[in-house]
């Protein structure tokens, strides 16, 4: 586990060059490093100046309270949003040129599911990335948008528009289009908020198959009891880094207590059953 060294928030955030010590082979190591982040709306950052470095193949949650900025980190990271300061590598180069490699799931509230098209369509744009290519789809294309259709059990709604799925279904096609990406790094922003217990498992059994793969898998996660059951791998943010390590070492009551301010209740962290 490493503990949280920043300083204070008045003082000046680190402008994200690569720390002493932090070798290319180091950063190389890790699937995404991220150094130095620090993101602000206003006057008052939403995340302030954070290293973390994800481990290859892992699968690692990011947790904290609301508003602690997990769903802004992903974002910065991704660069959908401005950092003020920080940078991020995946596999050790400059997250900039490995676009191709990043697939990126953002919360489902924060998508136009009225927007006219179907699921099938949105799986393969996953495919062009965007590209508006969608007249050069060719028989392969048309196959692993059904193979990832399937994957996720949804291939009886490859004909249906998105606005006419439920929740947990929007979410399954968003993990498809995911996975059309053939990317070998998957960020998910609360994949499993208001899905039901079958479709958490499907997801779950997915990612975990991504992990098997040697794909590495962050997701901002908010259900404390499962932490220890879905991720080996536990990034603690509250505006700060709290914490991040391995799951079994770092993701302790007492971690727990200072990720929420004191706020959980002591019945609830020993429900966890934490070692
Ligand atoms: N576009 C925005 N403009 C201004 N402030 C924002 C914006 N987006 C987020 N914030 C603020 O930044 C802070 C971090 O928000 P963020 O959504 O990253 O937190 P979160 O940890 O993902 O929260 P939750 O668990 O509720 O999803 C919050 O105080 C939020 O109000």
């Amino acid at each position: 586990m490493t503990m949280n060294t920043q300083p204070a928030l008045e003082l000046a955030a680190s402008d994200g060059r690569i720390a002493d010590g932090d070798t290319n082979t180091a950063l190389a190591a890790s699937a995404l490093a991220v150094r130095g982040l620090t993101v602000s709306y206003g006057t008052k950052p939403a995340v302030f100046s954070i290293d973390a470095t994800v481990p290859k193949a892992s699968m690692t949650a990011i947790v904290g309270p609301n508003g602690a900025g997990k769903s802004t980190f992903l974002k910065a990271v991704l660069g959908i949003i401005p950092r003020l300061s920080g940078s991020a590598y995946v596999d050790g180069k400059p997250l900039e040129t490995m676009r191709q490699a990043i697939a990126y799931v953002p919360q489902r509230a924060s998508v136009d599911w009225d927007f006219p098209t179907r699921v099938r369509d949105v799986v393969t744009m996953g495919q062009f990335r965007g590209l508006g290519l969608l007249g050069f789809i060719r028989p392969a294309h048309r196959k692993k948008t059904l193979d990832c259709l399937e994957r996720v059990g949804m291939a009886d709604f490859a004909d249906r528009q998105i606005g006419q799925l439920s929740g947990g279904q929007q979410q399954r096609v968003f993990l498809a289009r995911a996975l059309a990406q053939d990317a070998g790094l998957y960020l998910l922003d609360e994949p499993f908020a208001g899905v039901d217990a079958a479709t958490e498992k499907a997801i779950i059994d997915v990612l975990k198959d991504l992990k098997a793969e040697g794909k590495t898998v962050v997701c901002v996660h908010h259900d404390l009891a499962t932490v220890t059951d879905y991720f080996d791998h536990v990034l603690m943010l509250n505006i700060r880094k709290i914490a991040e390590g391995p799951v079994a070492t770092t993701f302790t009551g007492p971690m727990l207590q200072e990720t929420y301010g004191g706020r959980l209740a002591t019945t609830h962290i020993d429900q966890l059953k934490l070692d």
